[in-house]
């Protein structure tokens, strides 16, 4: 048995308080332990196969693979809902039991989901709340193998604690190179003159089209797609220009395209092009008020999302001649019913949401899709995760340790609560010599021990904001900064919990608020003080907190209580204001004490009070 006396911690002079650090954290976390890498910090939430609902589902697509009937198997199951590129699928199936069942209804989607960890969707599959109420728990992470997330319920997945990562780069040549196409081809009356040749007809004057050379092009939306649109349409002669409230001057200026607002856009442009999100901000952009600014004989490209355009608008803006043709190659609704005016309009030309659809992009977003939720499963923060921060990986890996002491402390600390007021406020502070720290992980770890110590909620990356707020607890953050360099990026992490009652009166500090206070030693978390009291010992598996008066012998009198209830010690440590007056003892136990166990030890007469915490 270790003995090991502290002096109760003071802050040094050389620490200088900052206040309100850092500015804003409206992004989740989502952490929990993993069978496919224990005792880090993970995304995984709960055990794959831990779902007992049944599934009433179509037959496998071809290529599917499921685990056969009644194996217990400890790999992940992903569900495929839209077909995926083959090289996606081979690196799923390394990692994961991949079930492929395309075109299923709402009802199927719904019923299966409850026996996969993840599932991969394109546009066509609508992954609404209900998807994810269904899913008992079980579902972790939504795969969008594309770039638009408009068909994914992102509140509900972060409200469910549901990672959502996307594919972002890989097919934005192809939707650029469709754009192009679709442009030329409008302009050249391709597709008309084409069905009209087949249909035996030669009617060569009826097909003069109009030239792209030295005509303005706007694009709205200048992202991925909407650059390299424009990069191609220079090439082609015309003269682009470009609007969008939020990229940046440089990347235009790198291409020779001039951003300028959008009446300036859309009211001197021959063509206009879309590449902008479905957003609430950007549905219905372009409606009959924005078409009837536009230059008379306006040609619009849309390979963005149909809801961008209010379609009957577009409708009687091509019937009223402000707008020459459309090139439409996506719908508000898809597909489109076959007697939509639009698709069935002769100055229109359409295609089936075939922006994605090259051979190389898709087997490029496959492996893009099957890295990002493969990644996510094994606990690793996706790069491409659209309702969770991203982390660097090396600043990651660097507040691992701290990751799993922020935890401990929060559960800790709430464990001190007696019940109640309830915790309504978590004051953390980071003490370090760091300018720079992303502590948005550690906040929500912190968060996590304190939830998942009093409710039954799952908390994680995604959904440790939204839970804290949905539960009224409001957690702030200070910063202590600590002069000098350090090769590490945090000294100690402190948790208060204010206005609350305790049932270890010894863990209040002056200001009346529950104080625990940890660093990392060695790379493990350890508890440095509680209350006023300065202690050390390493947070794992349960410690046992008693107030004492101090005095010779109580070690011994403890630890022999402890040893005839056969409750092993792994570690021990006093720490007291000053000799002789009052201490705190925290004593790590290996097994759980019985409830008498706990009752001797109070009874020891110079025991004040007494807390067991299992961490
Ligand atoms: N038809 C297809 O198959 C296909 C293929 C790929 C992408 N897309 C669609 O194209 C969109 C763009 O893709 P991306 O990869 O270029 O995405 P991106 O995120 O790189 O670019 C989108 C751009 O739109 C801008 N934007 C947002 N709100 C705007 C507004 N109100 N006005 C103007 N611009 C605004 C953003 O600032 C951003 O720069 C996707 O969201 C997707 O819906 C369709
Ligand atoms: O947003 C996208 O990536 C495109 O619209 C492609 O959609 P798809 O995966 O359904 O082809």
């Amino acid at each position: 048995m270790a003995s090991l006396k502290t002096p109760a911690l003071s802050l040094s002079p050389k620490y200088h308080r900052r206040s309100s650090f850092p500015a804003t954290f409206s992004n989740n976390l989502r952490y929990s332990r993993s069978q496919m890498q224990s005792n880090t910090f993970l995304i995984i939430a709960a055990a794959p196969g831990s779902s007992s609902k049944k599934p009433n589902v179509r037959s496998p697509a071809p290529g599917s693979s499921s685990s056969s009937p009644g194996s217990i198997s400890k790999k992940p199951t992903v569900l495929v809902a839209e077909k995926l590129g083959e090289a996606g699928l081979a690196l799923l199936r390394q990692h994961a039991n991949v079930e492929c069942f395309y075109n299923l209804s709402p009802e199927e989607l719904r019923a299966k989901i409850a026996q996969c960890d993840a599932l991969i969707v394109r546009s066509a599959t609508k992954v609404n709340r209900a998807v994810f109420e269904s899913s008992g728990g079980r579902l972790k992470v939504v795969g969008r193998a594309g770039v638009g997330i408009d068909n994914v319920d992102l509140a509900a997945a972060t409200e469910h604690g549901c990672l959502v990562v996307n594919a972002p780069t890989a097919n934005t040549i192809a939707a650029a190179e469709h754009g192009i196409a679709l442009l030329a081809s409008m302009a050249r009356n391709v597709a008309q003159a084409d069905a009209s040749v087949k249909s035996g007809k030669w009617q060569r004057s009826k097909y003069v089209g109009v030239s792209l050379v030295g005509k303005r092009l706007a694009v709205l939306g200048f992202g991925k797609v909407g650059s390299e649109v424009a990069r191609r349409a220079k090439g082609l002669g015309m003269h682009v220009i470009a609007h969008d409230p939020y990229a940046p001057a440089d990347r235009a200026r790198v291409i020779g395209v001039e951003l300028v607002g959008l009446k300036e856009a859309i009211t001197t442009a021959d063509f206009i092009s879309l590449h902008m999100p479905l957003t609430p901000a950007t549905s219905k952009m372009l409606n009959a008020e924005a078409f009837a600014k536009m230059k008379k004989g306006v040609r619009i490209i849309n390979v963005a999302r149909g809801g961008v355009i209010d379609e009957d608008a577009l409708w009687r803006a091509l019937n009223g001649g402000i707008v020459a043709q459309a090139a439409l190659d996506v719908f508000t609704e898809e597909p489109p019913t076959k007697d939509n005016k639009l698709v069935q309009h002769d100055k229109v030309i359409v295609t089936p949401h075939l922006g994605a659809s090259t051979m190389e992009a898709q087997e490029g977003v496959a492996i893009e899709i099957a890295e990002a939720v493969v990644g996510a499963l094994k606990g690793e923060l996706a790069a491409t995760s659209v309702n969770a921060p991203m982390v660097p990986a090396g600043v990651l890996n660097e507040l691992k340790p701290y990751v799993q002491l922020a935890e401990k402390l929060g559960r800790l600390a709430v464990q001190l609560v007696a019940g109640g007021r309830g915790v309504k406020t978590v004051k953390v502070s980071y003490t370090s010599s760091r300018a720079e720290l992303d502590t948005r992980l550690l906040r929500a770890m912190i968060t996590k021990g304190i939830i998942e110590s009093i409710c039954n909620i799952f908390v994680n990356l995604v959904n440790a904001d939204y839970t804290a707020k949905q539960r009224g607890l409001r957690i702030t953050e200070e910063r202590v900064s600590l002069d000098g360099s350090s090769e590490y990026p945090l000294e100690s992490i402190r948790v208060q919990i204010a206005n609350v009652d305790t049932k270890f009166a010894s863990s209040k500090s002056s200001t009346d608020d529950i104080v625990v206070e940890g660093r990392v030693k060695g790379k493990i978390p350890r508890l440095t003080k509680v209350g006023s009291f300065g202690v050390d010992v390493s947070l794992e598996g349960s410690i046992i907190l008693c107030t004492q008066v101090d005095q010779p012998g109580m070690i011994g009198k403890v630890g022999r209580i402890l040893g005839e209830e056969n409750v092993n010690v792994s570690f021990m440590s006093v720490g007291r204001i000053a000799p002789r007056t009052h201490a705190v003892m925290a004593i790590g136990v290996d097994e759980q004490p019985r409830k008498e166990t706990l009752k001797r030890i109070g009874e020891v007469p110079a025991i004040e009070e007494l807390v067991y915490i299992k961490l």
